[in-house]
C-alpha cells in the first residue's frame, strides 16, 4: 500500500488537533481543569469523533478540549513535542505541522508570542529524539474574526524564520476568505508560502478566491472543486495541490461516504492531490489508516495510491534538494 522505498509525508496535520487523550487527562489533573468525563477511561468520546458530526463547526468543537488544557507554556511545549513523536511513530518521514496560536492561547489567556515560541521549542526538542523532518505552518483561525487573525499573524510573522507557510482555517461559511485579503497581502510580503482551507464547507468560489485573491498555491480539502471543471483544469495546469483528508471529510459531513469522495476525480483531472490526516487526534486515525481507506473504501489502484504518495512530496514546502535528500534516505 504505502511504498516503503519512497518518503511518506503528511502535509495537512493540525498540531492543536492532535493532543493525546492521556495528555488531555494529565494536564487537566495537573492544572485543576474540569473535563466532561470523570476518568481517563471515559474521556475519549468527548474529545474524539464517534461516527461523524453534523457539520464542520460541530466537528471543530471537539478540538476545544485539546486547547482547553493548555494552562501554561510548558503544556504547549509538551503537546508540540508529542506531535513530533506521534508523527515519527506513525512512520512519517516528513510532516508539516500547522497550529493556531490564538486558538491555543485562548482558554488560559496565554501570550501569543510565547505560544509560538513554545511550539517551536517543543518541536525542536522532539526532533532531537526522533528521526523525522518537520516544518511548521502558521494558522489564522478565521472563526475569531479579523482582529484576532491580525494579532496572531503578527505573532507568527515575528517568528517567521521558523515557519514555511501560512494558512487560514476554522469556520469557512461564517468567515469567508474576502475578510482576510489584507492579512494575506502581509503574508505575501513575507517570503512564506500560502495554503488555505477552502471548498470544505463553502463552494468552489471559495477556492477561486483563495487562489486569486489570497495567493494560495495549495488548498486544504478543496472538496467542492469536484463540481467545477474549469477550476480542476486550472489547478492541474498551475500545479495547485489539494491536501485531501478523506476521514476528516466524512467526520465533518463534508462528504457523505468514502465511495463518493472526490479524490479519484482530482487524480483523473491531473490535480496534484495528496493524502493527509487533518486532525489525527480528534479523528483517532493515523496516516496508514488513510492509505488503507484509499484502497479498500475509495477503491484506488496501487498505482493511483503511489501517485498520491509522490504528490505529497512534490507539493511539500521544501526545496528540490531537500526533497531529493528525503528520497535518497529511503533508497539507501
Ligand atoms: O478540518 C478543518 N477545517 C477547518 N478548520 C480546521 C479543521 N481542523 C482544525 N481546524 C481549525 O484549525 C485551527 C487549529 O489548528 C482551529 O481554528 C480549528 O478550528
Ligand atoms: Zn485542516
Amino acid at each position: 500500500m504505502i511504498n516503503k522505498q519512497y518518503p511518506l509525508v503528511d502535509l495537512h496535520r493540525h498540531l492543536d488537533g492532535n493532543v493525546r487523550v492521556n495528555t488531555i487527562w494529565e494536564l487537566a489533573q495537573q492544572h485543576n481543569i474540569k473535563l466532561p468525563a470523570d476518568s481517563l477511561a471515559t474521556l475519549a468520546p468527548y474529545v474524539q469523533i464517534q461516527g461523524k458530526e453534523s457539520s464542520l463547526v460541530a466537528f471543530l468543537a471537539k478540538l476545544d478540549w485539546m486547547v482547553g488544557v493548555l494552562a501554561d507554556l510548558d503544556a504547549v511545549k509538551r503537546i508540540a513535542y508529542e506531535n513530533v513523536a506521534d508523527a515519527a511513530i506513525s512512520g512519517l518521514d516528513y510532516t508539516e505541522l500547522r497550529f493556531s496560536p490564538y486558538y491555543m492561547a485562548m482558554a488560559h489567556k496565554l501570550p501569543l508570542q510565547g505560544v509560538v515560541e513554545a511550539v517551536v521549542d517543543g518541536v525542536q526538542a522532539g526532533l532531537k529524539d526522533h528521526a523525522i523532518k518537520v516544518n511548521l505552518i502558521g494558522i489564522m483561525s478565521r472563526t475569531f474574526g479579523q482582529q484576532a487573525c491580525l494579532d496572531e499573524l503578527n505573532a507568527l510573522l515575528a517568528c517567521k524564520q521558523h515557519l514555511v507557510a501560512m494558512d487560514l482555517a476554522g469556520d469557512e461559511l461564517g468567515f469567508p476568505g474576502e475578510l482576510f485579503n489584507e492579512h494575506f497581502a502581509k503574508v505575501r510580503a513575507s517570503d512564506l508560502a500560502i495554503t488555505v482551507h477552502a471548498g470544505e464547507a463553502a463552494g468552489s468560489e471559495s477556492i477561486w478566491q483563495a487562489i486569486n485573491e489570497l495567493g494560495a498555491t495549495r488548498i486544504g480539502h478543496g472538496v467542492k472543486a469536484i463540481h467545477d471543471e474549469k477550476l480542476l483544469a486550472f489547478m492541474a495546469n498551475n500545479s495547485i495541490g489539494i491536501e485531501s483528508c478523506p476521514t476528516s471529510n466524512i467526520h465533518t459531513s463534508t462528504v457523505a461516504d468514502y465511495k463518493t469522495h472526490p479524490i479519484k476525480t482530482f487524480l483523473n483531472a491531473g490535480v496534484p492531490v495528496s493524502l493527509n490526516t487533518d486532525d489525527p487526534g480528534v479523528s483517532n486515525i493515523d496516516i496508514a489508516h488513510e492509505y488503507q481507506i484509499a484502497a479498500s473504501e475509495i477503491g484506488l489502484s496501487q498505482s493511483e495510491i503511489f501517485t498520491l504518495q509522490k504528490n505529497g512530496l512534490a507539493m511539500a514546502f521544501l526545496s528540490n534538494s531537500e526533497k531529493q535528500a528525503l528520497i535518497s534516505l529511503k533508497q539507501s
